[in-house]
């Protein structure tokens, strides 16, 4: 008789103890009662029930199922670590890390994997004759090469075992090892700086080597990865490749299995089902599975022999994770890669502060590639053009911008105009009385959307229809205020009747299939403007995209909050990184009524060092990340008095802890004050010490779980203050 020490999917931080007949394995999946509720836990500890103390052995209650799914020991030590770091519960950051199919009671996980065998023709199957159209085809495949059994049925349309068994029988066929993943058909010829990093890097594949990878969009880095992945794939190992949350995989995808047409490559990510997720999860774990691309959860994919982190658009916000456990993948990369003695790539054209001062503190190495890796592709040329002397129509466009986009649709290329702001309008009102289309849940505006006649709320999803007067003076003029990617598209319709004009933005573009149609458009120059948000921004690949036109941009230059600037340096970098990536030279124009201000100038000279050094300069002065550390505290509730009470127990609760090194702000109201019906309120910690911040969330956890009456989180290393 043994006494297991299980978890469940609880936010406490309490032990549970159960009686187990057998010997259960660390991470093993079970099942218990808890609170009388048959609950999935998995097992954290085991001893043999005669030498437990805690507690008397016969008062313990059995087990009630054991399942076959064990959580391996370096995604529960992962889990530990996260929950640690982020104050979560361990309980929850362990469900939070697991396909959802396993999280759940009555769920089956008893999933027959897909077949993975492989079949070559025999000598005698070499002069076998077949019979019909599709064993013909089939057993000349073979003839080339050897066959999965994944392959075959795709060939023959249906499954293929009675065929398989039939051939296997009188001896066509036999059984044969699964090819090597790292064979590859096609190459490409690394640049000197690229082959100079990929040799460096590959001196170091046996141990953790934190290496940042800052390339200027187009120069690349890509081609970069795929040479270290393959030198990965020969030493057998696995690669994991972190994604962010764009729609760019199914391209990203194919561009890797085209280099290695037998590996077997898994996407991981928000469109993949809850039982494809699991089998994905459990192949990566067998070994079966050579390349993981995905978002950020799947930081957390076991690996039987990972060899190798890849986090692309490292600086990317949709590696941190906005609720429950608020983790950031690149991070828990990190101590991932640590953990297992394997180097990480962390690349972008716009690497975040953060990871530049590692890389100052000594902590990354820092590899960089300077040039356009197709040769004479160059950097577009940016323009700035300064709204004071050029005004904009009612689209918000200048002429310049115009003139630029006519000329370029005359030599029939494409171009890109980029307003991050989807919707016709961001705002709709009365200039009578003053009214404006305020979201009733929310602190926020609702955008006007032409095509469906509808306000809707971005931020909770509320919509209704477009009132036909004013609904507090009942004026029937009512205006649209700003500019959204339908008023841009209406306009530029009007303005290029023969262009053929897409918008791109949540609204279109949202499916797999969507993006896959936009890009076979696109090469068959089916396009000539594209309008769209940021989606657009990061990671395509457009050989004829020669115009980029940056509209509104400059809001991020005010924004309370202290990365905004960053952040729209990076975007605009990234944006305008679309342009000239092939053989035509590209160019830029962005509007701006602050063409003066520092972060444009930057832009314009290509100037990230420059934008770098000026911005860390500012934080330095600022007592701000990345020379602080901060965590906040968040709390909200459905009642405005319930949270002004916690704001107010939170001040006081703060005043009687030890705060030595660590500024405490007080308690505020967040700026999105309501969303989604809730109340939200924060409290901000910052501290130049990593250690002393966290002992003081240690301190302070426990009178937080006395404010039960709020939802109450923390939230370490936030993005958004
Ligand atoms: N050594 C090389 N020789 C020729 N072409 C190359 C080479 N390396 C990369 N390319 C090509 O250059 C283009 C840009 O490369 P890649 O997509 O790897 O860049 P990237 O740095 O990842 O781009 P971004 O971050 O801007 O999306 C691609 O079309 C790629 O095929
Ligand atoms: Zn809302």
């Amino acid at each position: 008789m043994y006494v297991v020490n299980l978890v469940f999917d609880i936010p406490l931080r309490h032990h549970y103890s159960y009686l187990s007949d057998e010997y259960l394995e660390i991470g093993q999946r079970v099942s218990a009662k808890l609170r009388n509720k048959e609950q999935i836990a998995f097992v954290n500890a085991i001893v043999e029930a005669s030498q437990f103390r805690d507690y008397p052995v016969d008062k313990l209650q059995h087990l009630s199922q054991i399942y076959l799914d064990i959580i391996p020991k370096d995604i529960i030590s992962l889990c530990n670590f996260a929950a640690t770091y982020y104050h979560h519960s361990f309980g929850s950051t362990l469900f939070c890390a697991i396909p959802a199919l396993l999280r759940k009671i009555n769920s089956r996980t008893d999933i027959t994997l897909p077949q993975n065998k492989h079949y070559q023709l025999t000598e005698t199957g070499k002069t076998y004759t077949p019979r019909g159209k599709k064993q013909i085809n089939l057993w000349h495949q073979l003839s080339l090469s050897s066959l999965s059994w994944q392959q075959i049925k795709e060939m023959l349309g249906v499954k293929p075992d009675k065929l398989i068994n039939d051939w296997l029988s009188i001896g066509v066929i036999c059984e044969s090892s699964k090819p090597l993943a790292a064979t590859i058909t096609t190459t490409i010829t690394a640049n000197e700086e690229q082959l100079k990093i990929i040799n460096t890097i590959s001196n170091h594949l046996d141990e953790f080597h934190p290496a940042l990878l800052y390339g200027i969009t187009g120069s690349g880095k890509t081609e970069v990865f795929l040479q270290l992945i393959h030198k990965v794939l020969i030493k057998q190992k696995q690669a994991l490749v972190l994604i962010p949350e764009i729609n760019l995989t199914p391209q990203l995808a194919a561009r890797f299995q085209a280099r290695f047409p037998l590996a077997k490559i898994s996407v991981l990510n928000s469109e993949v089902s809850e039982k494809e997720r699991y089998i994905n999860w459990l192949q990566a774990k067998n070994g079966e599975t050579d390349i993981i691309l995905g978002t950020r959860l799947s930081i957390f994919t076991p690996f039987a022999r990972l060899g190798l982190i890849i986090v692309d658009e490292e600086h990317d916000a949709s590696f941190k994770q906005n609720d429950s456990l608020r983790y950031h993948a690149r991070d828990l990369a990190i101590y991932r890669a640590k953990t297992l003695n394997i180097p990480i790539i962390m690349a972008s054209a716009t690497p975040s502060l953060e990871s530049l001062y590692n890389y100052k503190l000594g902590k990354f190495h820092l590899y960089k590639l300077t040039k356009r890796a197709v040769s004479n592709a160059i950097l577009p040329e940016i323009n700035i053009v300064n709204l004071a002397h050029y005004p904009v129509n009612q689209a918000g466009i200048s002429d310049p911008a115009l003139d630029a986009l006519a000329k370029c649709l005359a030599r029939k290329e494409l171009a890109l105009v980029f307003i991050n702001r989807r919707g016709y309008a961001p705002i709709l009102s009365c200039y009578d009385c003053g009214w404006i289309s305020q979201c009733k849940n929310c602190s926020s505006r609702m955008v006007y959307h032409n095509n469906s006649n509808n306000l809707k709320c971005h931020h909770c999803g509320y919509q209704t229809r477009v009132p036909s007067a004013c609904p507090k003076c009942h004026n029937q003029y009512l205006h649209t205020i700003g500019h959204g990617t339908q008023k841009l598209e209406e306009f530029l319709a009007h303005q290029f009747p023969n262009a053929k004009i897409r918008r791109i933005d949540r609204d279109t573009t949202n499916r797999k299939n969507d993006w896959q149609e936009l890009h076979q458009e696109i090469n068959q120059h089916e396009i000539d403007i594209l309008v769209g948000t940021q989606m657009l921004a990061k990671g395509h690949d457009f050989p004829n995209l020669t115009l980029v036109v940056g509209i509104n941009i400059d809001n991020a230059l005010f924004s309370y909050d202290f990365r905004a600037s960053e952040d729209m340096f990076n975007i605009l970098t990234q944006v305008t990184g679309r342009a000239g990536r092939a053989a035509k030279p590209g160019q830029v124009i962005l509007q701006t009524n602050y063409s003066d201000h520092p972060v444009y100038q930057f832009l314009q000279k290509h100037d990230f060092e420059g934008f770098i050094n000026y911005t860390l300069k500012e934080r330095k002065q600022n007592q701000l990340p990345p020379f602080t550390y901060q965590a906040l505290i968040k709390l909200s509730s459905t009642s405005e008095k319930q949270l002004i009470r916690g704001m107010h127990e939170l001040s006081l609760i703060q005043k009687k802890l030890n705060s030595k090194n660590i500024t405490v702000f007080p308690p505020v109201p967040a700026v999105m004050y309501k969303l989604h019906n809730r109340y939200r309120g924060q409290m901000l910690i910052s501290s130049k010490s990593r250690e002393y911040l966290h002992s003081y969330l240690n301190q302070l956890e426990p009178f937080l779980a006395e404010i039960n009456y709020l939802t109450v989180a923390i939230d370490v290393d936030p993005l958004e203050v």
